[in-house]
C-alpha cells in the first residue's frame, strides 16, 4: 500500500473572510462545522486551489482576495503523490497579470498543471445539485473536470479549440468565406475535436467499467449511473479517430453559411451533454427525486474518486460541502465508510456537527466561527 496524500499544513491570508488562518492536519479526514457564512466554504475553496483551474467556485479572483484587501495567499504542506511538497499560491491585485501565481517548494511553477503531480482534487458542493435539470453546459463542465483530473491535457485542447472557433465564427460573421483560411481553421477543430470527444467517451468508459464492477452489491448504499454522450457524433466506438476527424470537418464546411446565418458554430464537442440515468430505476436523471439525483452524484463522484486511486495509486483529496445533510442515518454512514475506504483524507462541512458523528476517530473535528477555526475533541 503506498502513502496517503493528504493535507498537512494550510495557511492562509487575505483569503475571503480569512485575514489571516494557520491549520494543522493529522492526516484524517477533517470536519468542518459552524454556522451558515461562518466560512466553511471559504475553507474548502481554498484547499480547492490546490488543483488546477479557479477553484470549487469558479470565481473571478478579485472577489477571493478578502474585502479591502490587495492579494491572497493560500500555503500548504501535503505529503503528495511523490514526496512533500510546499505549494504556494495566490493573486495579487497590484502586478500587472490577474494571474494566479504558483510556487513549488519556492520554486514558480511553469503550469498549474504541475499540481496535479503532486495531488489531485475533486469536490461536491451543493451549487451542483442541479446539475441534471440544469443546463448542458454545466454537465459538460462537469465532465471536462472529470477527463481533466486523469488527462491535464484536455483543458489545453479545449482552450484551443474555443480559440479557432472563434477565429471561424468572427470570419463567418465578417462575410469572408476564403476556403483555405477556413478549412485551416476548420481542420483544427477537427483535430481538437475529436481529440476531446474521444477522450470524454474513454472517462465515460472507465467510470462505466469501474460502476459495472461493484454495481448491484450489498454494500451499494448509492444508486449506480448509466453515462453516455450526446449532440456530437454520438456513435464513436470503433471508428477510426482520422475518419472521425475527416468526418467533421466534412461537416464544418458544409454548414458555413448555416453557422454564419447563426452566428456560431451549431456542431462540435462544445454542443455535446452527458446524459446520466438512474440504472437501478431505468429513469433519466432529471425525472428522479431530488434525494435520488444527490445520491447518484455522490455514486459518481466516489466512482470518479476510486478510479483516480486505481490509476495513479493515489486516491485524490475530496471537498465534500455539506455532503450529509439530506442523507439518512443509514446512508450517512454507508458514505463515510465509502469515503474512508478510497484511503484518502476528504474536508467535509455541516452545519451540526452531530450529523458526522459516524466518523467516529477516523477524523479531525473543527468548528468554524467569524473566520477563526479551532479544533475540537472527537
Ligand atoms: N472577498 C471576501 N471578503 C470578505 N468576506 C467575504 C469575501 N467573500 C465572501 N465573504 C464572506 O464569507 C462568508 C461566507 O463564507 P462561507 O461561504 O464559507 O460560509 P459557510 O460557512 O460555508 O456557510 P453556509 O453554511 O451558509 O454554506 C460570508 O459572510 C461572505 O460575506
Amino acid at each position: 500500500m503506498t502513502h496517503k496524500v493528504h493535507l498537512k499544513r494550510l495557511s492562509l491570508t487575505d483569503f475571503r473572510n480569512y485575514a489571516s488562518l494557520a491549520l494543522r492536519f493529522d492526516g484524517r479526514h477533517v470536519v468542518l462545522s459552524g454556522e451558515n457564512g461562518a466560512g466553511k466554504t471559504n475553507l474548502m475553496e481554498a484547499v480547492s486551489f490546490l488543483s488546477p483551474g479557479r477553484g470549487l467556485r469558479r470565481a473571478a479572483y478579485d472577489e477571493v482576495i478578502r474585502n479591502g484587501a490587495r492579494a491572497f495567499t493560500v500555503f500548504a504542506e501535503v505529503v503528495g503523490m511523490e514526496d512533500e511538497i510546499a505549494i504556494g499560491t495566490g493573486v495579487d491585485l497590484s502586478e500587472e497579470s490577474l494571474s494566479r501565481k504558483l510556487r513549488l517548494n519556492g520554486t514558480p511553477a511553469k503550469s498549474a498543471d504541475e499540481l496535479t503531480d503532486h495531488l489531485r482534487v475533486l469536490w461536491l458542493t451543493p451549487s451542483m445539485d442541479g446539475l441534471f435539470t440544469g443546463g448542458a453546459s454545466d454537465r459538460r463542465r462537469f465532465l471536462d473536470r472529470l477527463v481533466l483530473s486523469l488527462d491535464p491535457a484536455h483543458g489545453r485542447r479545449a482552450a484551443d479549440f474555443e480559440r479557432a472557433m472563434r477565429g471561424r465564427n468572427k470570419l463567418l460573421s465578417e462575410g469572408r468565406f476564403d476556403p483555405a483560411w477556413l478549412s485551416g481553421l476548420e481542420r483544427q477543430m477537427a483535430g481538437l475535436g475529436i481529440a476531446m470527444t474521444l477522450a470524454r467517451h474513454e472517462m465515460l468508459g472507465l467510470l462505466t467499467t469501474l460502476m459495472d464492477r461493484t454495481a448491484g452489491g450489498d454494500a451499494q448504499p448509492f444508486p449506480t449511473a448509466t453515462l453516455a454522450l450526446s449532440g456530437f457524433l454520438d456513435e464513436t466506438r470503433g471508428v477510426p479517430a482520422l475518419e472521425l476527424e475527416d468526418r467533421y470537418a466534412a461537416m464544418l464546411e458544409e454548414g458555413r453559411h448555416r453557422d454564419a446565418a447563426a452566428g456560431r458554430t451549431l456542431e462540435g464537442p462544445h454542443r455535446a451533454d452527458l446524459l446520466v440515468r438512474h440504472r437501478e430505476k431505468d429513469m433519466e436523471a432529471e425525472r428522479c427525486s431530488t434525494g435520488e439525483q444527490k445520491a447518484l452524484l455522490v455514486g459518481l463522484i466516489l466512482a470518479h474518486a476510486r478510479l483516480i486511486a486505481d490509476m495513479t495509486g493515489h486516491a485524490p483529496l475530496l471537498l465534500l460541502d455539506e455532503i450529509a445533510a439530506h442523507l439518512d442515518v443509514n446512508r450517512r454512514a454507508a458514505l463515510f465508510d465509502r469515503i474512508h475506504a478510497l484511503g484518502g483524507q476528504a474536508f467535509m462541512t455541516g452545519t451540526d456537527r452531530s450529523m458526522f458523528a459516524a466518523l467516529g476517530e477516523r477524523a479531525q473535528y473543527f468548528t468554524v466561527r467569524d473566520a477563526a477555526v479551532t479544533e475540537e475533541a472527537p
